[in-house]
């Protein structure tokens, strides 16, 4: 989606490119994760790598870089900022950008999942905007936390000229491209990220968007 919010041009530096990590050891196993801090998967490290590899040929340079506390997000933000030769730029890590936590599905088989509790209900637990999985948060609940983040932490250093990139999840990052995209939770049902694609904004001084790209797309 291509949105144009100003008849100002933005300027070039205001980009953010938002980033789900690469391939975990338990997206590998088709495991739901949620919280649980597991790591990168040998194709996982190699999607981090191609993702910094496709920033770089987009000629992109970081000036702040933030990532969830959990590894397989920051370890994604570590290789494609060695792949873009930026190694030395303190990555800032938030619990607020954190997976959404995925309550007593943690540690079962998406598969088996669907076969206790039927794929309906996997997949309203999966997609929906206010329902919650049992015991865990609803992407509305993750909202809640990633958005006001932005807010005071990232959209100052927008706003400032900085390019940001961030390393996150991919119902972190759903819930922040909702807001961001103005999509309504019918249409955030229909959403989700592929690992290690970046999406790059460009951000107008006011917070808005002024275009989106997905690399995915
Ligand atoms: O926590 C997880 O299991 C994944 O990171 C995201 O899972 P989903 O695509 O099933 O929401």
């Amino acid at each position: 989606m291509l949105q144009k919010a100003s008849d100002t041009p933005p300027k070039a530096e205001n980009v953010l490119v938002l980033v789900r990590h690469g391939q975990s050891e338990w997206n590998r196993l088709n495991m739901f994760t949620g919280w649980k801090d597991v790591g990168l998967s040998e194709e996982g490290m190699a999607e981090a790598h191609g993702a910094g590899a496709r920033l770089k040929e987009e000629g992109l340079h970081f000036d702040s870089a933030f990532a969830s506390t959990l590894k397989r997000a920051h370890n994604t933000l570590d290789i494609i900022l060695e792949e873009l030769g930026q190694d030395k730029l303190p990555i800032i890590k938030a619990a607020a950008l954190n997976e959404r936590d995925y309550g007593q599905l943690v540690g079962i088989n998406k598969e088996e999942a669907r076969k206790r509790f039927g794929a309906e209900q996997v997949h309203i637990w999966q997609r929906s905007y206010d329902i919650a999985p049992p015991g865990g948060e609803s992407l509305k609940d993750t909202a809640a936390r990633v958005c006001p983040f932005y807010d005071r932490w990232i959209v100052p250093e927008l706003q400032e000229g900085k390019n940001v990139i961030v390393v996150a999840h991919g119902n972190s990052l759903r819930s922040l491209i909702m807001e961001l995209d103005k999509l309504t939770p019918e249409e955030v049902k229909d959403y989700s990220l592929a690992t290690a694609v970046p999406v790059i904004y460009r951000i107008n001084a006011d917070g808005s968007v002024a275009e989106k790209r997905d690399l995915a797309a």
